[in-house]
C-alpha cells in the first residue's frame, strides 16, 4: 500500500506533468492520476478470484493522447464539470465542451487511506482567476480517488462556497470513464426501458428496447433517470459499475464513423474501449449557498 508522486516521469511513453501513483503491492493493483484534470489514465487490477494472474489495465488511453497538459486527456477518467456537451447556456458560453474540470491544474490535499485495504487521495480545485474569467460562481471541488485490490471509486463533491444569502448556481457533473473493452462484443445492462437521448440521431429522446445495449455503430446516448448498476461484459472480460449521486448515465463509443475525425484518437482506438459515464447530463443540480453535492463511482475488475 502506498501513495506515492510521479513528477514529470514518463508513462505510455509520454512525458507527463505531475501525477500521482497509488499502488497495492501486494496485490498488484495500480492507480495513476494526472494533476492536470484529476485525470486518472491508468487502473490496473487482477481479476476477481484471479489474483495469480498479472493485473490488466482496465481504462483505454489513445496513444495519441496529450498527457502534458496541453489538452484534455483523450482516455481515462476526464472529470466533466460544470457542464456536459456543448454550452447551452450563456454563463458557461466561454467555455469549450464539457467545462473546464478537465483541463485545469487540480492540487494534491491529502492520502486519507492508506491500509492493507486500500489507498485513498484527495485532489482539489478552486476558482483561480483563470476560471474566474471563464465561470465566476463560487464553486469548490474535490474528488477523491480509492483504489481496493479489485476496485477503484471516484467521489465527486461540488460544493458551493458561499455564506447564507448568497449566491445559488446550477451544474452538471460527468465521470467520462473509459473502459479498455473489446468494443465489438461489447454489451451494456440493463438499461432497458429507459428513455434515452439518442445524441447521433440529432439529440430526439427514444426508449430502450435492447436487454443488452451493443456499440457496434457509433453510440452516443444519454439515459435518463439509469439505475445506478451497470454490467459491461465483452468476449474476454467485463467490469461491474455502481454509481451513486448520478441519475444518467452516458454510453459512447464514436466507432470509425465519428472516430476517425477526432485528432487525438488513435488509429483503430474506437475498437479497444467503450465509455460508460455516470453523470447529471439530461439534467441541472442547484447548489444554494452551503451546499454540497457527491457523485460517486465504483469500477470491480472481474
Ligand atoms: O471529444 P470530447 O469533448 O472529449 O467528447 C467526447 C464525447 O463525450 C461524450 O460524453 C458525449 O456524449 C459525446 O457527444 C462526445 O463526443
Amino acid at each position: 500500500m502506498s501513495a506515492r508522486w510521479v513528477p514529470t516521469e514518463r508513462l505510455f511513453g509520454m512525458k507527463i506533468i505531475s501525477a500521482v501513483l497509488c499502488a497495492l503491492d501486494d496485490k498488484g493493483a495500480s492507480v495513476t492520476a494526472l494533476l492536470y484534470g484529476a485525470t486518472v489514465i491508468s487502473w490496473k487490477s487482477p481479476s476477481e478470484g484471479r489474483d495469480d494472474a498479472p493485473p490488466k489495465e482496465r481504462l483505454f488511453v489513445s496513444s495519441k493522447a496529450a498527457l502534458d497538459g496541453s489538452k484534455p486527456v483523450r482516455g481515462g477518467i476526464p472529470v466533466v464539470f460544470p457542464f456536459f456537451g456543448p454550452a447551452t447556456r450563456p454563463e458557461h458560453s466561454k467555455m469549450g465542451q464539457h467545462g473546464f474540470a478537465r483541463s485545469s491544474q487540480w492540487h494534491y490535499v491529502a492520502t486519507v487511506l492508506d491500509s492493507d485495504a486500500g489507498v485513498s487521495v484527495q485532489l482539489g480545485l478552486k476558482p483561480t482567476p483563470e476560471i474566474d474569467a471563464l465561470y465566476a460562481f463560487p464553486w469548490a471541488l474535490t474528488y477523491t480517488i480509492t483504489l481496493a485490490a479489485h476496485q477503484l471509486t471516484t467521489d465527486i463533491a461540488v460544493k458551493n462556497t458561499s455564506a447564507t444569502g448568497g449566491a445559488s448556481f446550477d451544474f452538471q457533473a460527468l465521470l467520462h470513464t473509459y473502459i479498455a473493452a473489446h468494443a465489438a462484443s461489447v454489451s451494456v445492462s440493463p438499461l432497458t426501458g429507459l428513455t434515452y437521448i439518442d445524441k447521433v440521431a440529432g439529440g430526439g429522446e427514444r426508449t430502450e428496447s435492447r436487454e443488452l445495449v451493443d456499440v457496434r455503430s457509433f453510440t452516443d446516448s444519454v439515459y435518463k433517470g439509469a439505475g445506478g448498476r451497470y454490467s459491461v461484459r465483452w468476449e474476454g472480460g467485463g467490469v461491474d459499475v455502481r454509481a451513486n449521486g448520478f441519475g444518467d448515465v452516458v454510453v459512447w463509443n464514436p466507432n470509425k464513423e465519428a472516430g476517425s475525425k477526432i485528432g487525438d484518437m488513435e488509429d483503430g482506438g474506437w475498437d479497444k474501449f467503450v465509455c460508460v459515464e455516470p453523470g447529471t447530463a439530461s439534467y441541472w443540480v442547484t447548489l444554494g449557498a452551503g451546499e454540497e453535492w457527491k457523485g460517486q463511482q465504483v469500477i470491480s475488475a472481474l
